[in-house]
């Protein structure tokens, strides 16, 4: 016996005041019945139940939540048979009929023959760091969807919209389906602003991103803040002749509103301009100039007066 062994030649009730004093919670399965051969009491401080109670392998599945209980269960006899030493993860039921996460942590003893003999392990309550890990992937969640979003009006930002652009485009050159661009900027905005304060100008801008989301309602329609007071409408799968009409419906929503605008050149309501452009892309057109071709268009509205549609 070296000095290690000698100095850890410890009787059994020091092993087991060692056992039961540990926040990990120690247990011993029969292989061959299936039945608890000993849990630490411990486990009624975390769960309730009652040291007593845990006598076979079933009362252990009856209490693992019912989302978790095949896989946890299949796993471990999955891998208990393969004589792999395994940890799972899974809600464990209290008496008071909460749920608490456990991680069980198990290790296969075999018999000199190799057959499985028992399974011992230890139960860690995992709970405080399932709760930190699934805050942060709210958090993480939540980053995701404000770096997509334009904070002032809540549409989705440009950045998004050149990903799902990109996504749609490459879809309808797939599918030879039409895509229709709206491209939409306020008549004389820098008026308005002078005239009723930025602020005042900020809440305008909300009011169209809304209407904007009314008008174009399918539901893979996409409206986005391009920047400034300029908003763009992507309609997949869209011809000519129904993209205008949802166009139209835009441009009438905006007027309807009678949002007061007395700087204005055009009407005494806030109105838009619009450039709408469709397509069926072939493989090897550019997108960028597809864009750039909803811009000009809204251009040519804005020379036409503004307060138009333009699309040829
Ligand atoms: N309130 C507010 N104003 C903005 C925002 N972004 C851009 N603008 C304003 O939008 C105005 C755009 O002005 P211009 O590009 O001259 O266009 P316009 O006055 O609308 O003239 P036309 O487009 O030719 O009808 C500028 O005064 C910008 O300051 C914003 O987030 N909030």
């Amino acid at each position: 016996m070296n000095l290690i062994d000698s100095k850890l030649d410890l009787d059994n009730d020091t092993y087991k005041t060692l056992l039961e004093s540990t926040r990990a919670i120690p247990w011993k399965i029969d292989w061959a019945t299936m039945q608890f051969a000993y849990i630490g009491p411990q486990i009624e401080a975390l769960l309730g139940w009652e040291q007593s109670s845990w006598q076979t392998v079933q009362d252990w599945a009856d209490r693992i939540h019912a989302e978790d209980r095949d896989w946890t269960v299949n796993f471990c006899v999955a891998q208990s048979k393969a004589g792999a030493d395994h940890e799972a993860d899974y809600r464990a039921l209290k008496k008071n009929g909460d749920y608490t996460w456990i991680r069980d942590v198990v290790h296969v003893v075999r018999k000199e023959n190799g057959e499985v003999d028992s399974l011992i392990g230890f139960m860690f309550d995992i709970s405080e760091r399932k709760r930190t890990e699934e805050q942060l992937a709210g958090l993480r969640r939540e980053l995701e969807e404000l770096s997509f979003k334009d904070g002032l009006t809540g549409v989705a930002n440009r950045r998004r919209f050149d990903i799902v652009m990109e996504t749609e485009w490459n879809n309808a050159c797939r599918t030879k389906q039409p895509v229709s661009l709206l491209m939409l900027d306020i008549d004389c905005f820098k008026q308005y602003n002078d005239h009723y304060g930025h602020l005042e100008g900020d809440q305008c801008l909300k009011r169209v991103a809304k209407l904007l989301t009314v008008a174009a309602a399918r539901p893979r329609d996409f409206v986005a803040r391009f920047g400034g007071e300029e908003f763009i409408v992507l309609m997949p799968n869209t011809n000519e002749s129904d993209a205008y009409k949802i166009a139209s419906r835009c441009r009438e929503l905006i007027a309807g509103e009678h949002i007061p605008h007395d700087g204005s050149d055009v009407s005494k309501y806030l109105t838009a301009s619009i450039g709408l452009c469709t397509i069926t892309p072939e493989c090897g057109d550019e997108v960028r100039a597809f864009i750039e071709m909803a811009d000009r268009k809204m251009y040519h509205a804005k020379q036409r007066g503004r307060n138009t549609i333009v699309n040829e």
